[in-house]
């Protein structure tokens, strides 16, 4: 039998199952598998997947993340702020600001010590892309799309596309409470208008600086929150004259609240927090 040491962490309720790879080693070809492994609430660990923090050439700390389907992101806001309580309260960094690397870049963390526990971490995600072939999404149109017209089955909705490193499409509802996660969600995500497949948020507009927001993610179904996600909706909602630039948003998610801000600069600022469940070892074949 393998093992190794793993922790758990959550953001507002988003949790993965985190591997400190700069002291355990995991064979790559394994990684997918052991995330479906780790996920499963009955025979692994139980979570929405699994996060590797991992030595990079470019900053002090790299974050790769794996849905429970065993799919590999290329982003996650919720991980990126546990990461940075991970690197900081063990030690791989000693600043309160720095930079992780991700799949689709880089991005800079800050974060909040109290008694050298972290709580409370603000993350820098970079400008938005909003480019149809950046998403990527297969349409005639080149540039961005706000509020167009996309048929499923015989129904039409409009949509909003933002990529934040990773796929998002954005669905307005005048209630969140009949938000339909579990049906147009799963057909969304693997439409294949979307090549990479969609992370599918549906979106009530409260005022012009609160959002309701849930979510179906791609790769692993419907989770309590989605940290790109929720900068996506609040660049689509500024997109579509609902928010205002430069003002921060509250987004009220099924497992709480983030704070975010779609800045004159161009980055999106994500405030929000982090928490350890627990940590153990992990046994495997
Ligand atoms: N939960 C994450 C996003 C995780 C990756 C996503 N499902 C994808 O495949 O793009 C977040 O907090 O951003």
């Amino acid at each position: 039998m393998r093992s190794f040491q793993f922790t758990k962490m959550h953001g507002l309720g988003n949790n993965y199952i985190y591997v400190n790879m700069f002291e355990e080693d995991l064979k790559e070809e394994e990684l997918s598998s052991i995330a479906i492994q780790v996920a499963d609430v009955h025979t692994g660990i139980g979570s929405d997947g699994m996060i590797l923090i991992c030595p990079s050439d470019v900053a002090p700390v790299k974050m790769r993340i794996f849905n429970n389907d065993g799919s590999e992101g290329k982003n996650c806001g919720n991980g990126l702020r546990c990461v940075a309580k991970y690197a900081y309260e063990h030690g791989i960094v000693q600043k309160e600001t720095f930079e992780i690397e991700t799949l689709s870049g880089l991005v800079e963390a800050n974060v909040e010590p109290e008694d050298g526990k972290v709580h409370i971490v603000t993350v820098d995600m970079g400008a938005p892309r909003l480019a149809t072939e950046e998403i990527p999404i297969l349409v005639d149109k080149q540039d961005r799309l706000v509020n167009e017209p996309f048929l499923v089955g015989e129904e039409t909705y409009h949509i909003t596309t933002v990529s934040m490193g990773n796929p998002h499409v954005i669905f307005y509802l005048d209630d969140i409470k009949d938000a339909p996660l579990t049906t147009l969600g799963p057909i969304v995500e693997k439409d294949p208008r979307f090549p990479e497949g969609v992370n599918v948020e549906f979106v009530e507009v409260e005022a012009e600086d609160e959002l309701h927001f849930r979510v179906w993610e791609r790769g692993s179904g419907i989770t309590q929150a989605c940290g790109t996600g929720a900068c996506a909706a609040v660049v689509a909602s500024v997109l579509n004259d609902k928010t205002e630039r430069n003002k921060e948003t509250t987004v009220h998610l099924a497992g709480g609240d983030l704070f975010i801000t779609w800045t004159t600069e161009g980055s999106v600022k994500m405030r929000g927090p982090a928490e350890t469940i627990c940590a153990g070892t992990y046994y495997y074949k």
